[in-house]
């Protein structure tokens, strides 16, 4: 939505923007999350050439901890660092009075995990999503963790969960849109939030979760699980597994199976995701030259959305 970048580019990055309370109205709750809620809301003449903007309102429970406040900021500050079509933007705060509101750029459809397991081919449904959609949705957050790698900032929780998509039809684009666990780094109190059942085991490579160890490569190494949850349509990675048998079984070798019928040339890139030598992995730029050329293979774009027959009731 070009007035998102009308309104954010106007402003300096580093700056959070305070917005006049009385030029937002909240609408409809869009969600819950571990911090708060999130609504749709709408901005009243904010620039010149719309009178209201729909938008996505995060809020802080008035009741919060001094340290949830910090927090909170500090997300809004993370976000507004980026300008990026892949990652959400930050449009402004109304941090002035409780309760405290991060106003963002509205994403409509909802969650990429959710999207990728509403779009398992039922029985009555005769649309599927193709290869070539899937390949794209993946160059989109390949994108937006690229712009991250540029600005040498690590996310730590790349994962199809934390992804937003501006809308479920066609079109459709998928953004990197919760920066929790970059936040929480920040927060005086990591060490409580952190604990082992915090963290994203599943996402996460041996150096992370075995020396507490983050650079670019976590990211890569995260990237490749969510290739891995596009390409079986959102499944729980390592199914029937608990994080503590991940831990041993990926730091002795293990990987995630590709997912059935999932063309070499998207498994090759899973498999370089996840080399145990940091290092050794990809930069997003190859990685994205690596999906480009995906979408320039028949067998990649022919190949059915395949759908792994796991036994597991979660997957
Ligand atoms: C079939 N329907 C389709 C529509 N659908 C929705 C469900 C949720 C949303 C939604 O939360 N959209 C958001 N837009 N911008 C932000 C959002 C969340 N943000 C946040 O910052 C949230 O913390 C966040 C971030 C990443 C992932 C989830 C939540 C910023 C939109 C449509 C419900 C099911």
């Amino acid at each position: 939505n070009p007035n998102y970048d009308f309104i954010t580019a106007k402003y300096p990055e580093q700056q959070l923007r305070e917005i006049p309370r009385n030029k937002l109205k909240l609408i409809r709750l869009l969600g819950q999350g571990a911090f708060g809620e999130v609504y749709e809301g709408t901005l009243k003449n904010m620039c010149a050439n719309v009178s209201e903007l729909s938008v996505a309102v995060k809020t802080l429970p008035a009741l919060s901890t001094q340290q949830a406040e910090t927090d909170f900021m500090m997300e809004a500050v993370i976000i507004s660092k980026f300008m990026h079509k892949n990652v959400v933007k930050c449009l402004g705060v109304c941090f002035e009075e409780h309760p405290r509101y991060i106003i963002l750029e509205l994403l409509e459809g909802g969650d990429l995990k959710t999207f990728l397991r509403d779009s398992r081919p039922k029985t009555d449904q005769h649309y599927f999503l193709s290869m070539k959609e899937l390949v794209h949705l993946s160059l989109d957050v390949a994108n937006g963790c690229r712009h991250l790698e540029e600005k040498h900032f690590v996310h730590r929780d790349i994962a199809a969960r934390n992804c937003l998509l501006t809308t479920r039809g066609e079109g459709r684009i998928a953004k990197i849109a919760d920066f929790g666990m970059s936040r929480d780094i920040y927060s005086a109190d990591y060490y409580r939030k952190s604990g082992k059942t915090m963290l994203p085991i599943k996402w996460m490579p041996p150096e992370a979760f075995l020396d507490g160890v983050f650079t670019t490569k976590t990211d890569v190494w995260s990237f490749g699980v969510l290739l891995w949850e596009m390409f079986t349509l959102g499944y729980m990675p390592y199914p029937g597994q608990t994080n503590s048998d991940v831990m041993q079984f990926v730091s002795s070798g293990g990987r995630l199976d590709p997912p059935e019928k999932c063309p070499a040339r998207l498994n090759k890139i899973m498999i370089l995701c996840w080399n145990s030598i940091a290092d050794i992995r990809p930069t997003f730029s190859e990685i994205i030259e690596l999906l480009d050329m995906c979408l320039q293979d028949d067998e990649v774009l022919n190949a059915p959305v395949g759908l792994c027959h796991f036994a597991m009731a979660e997957s």
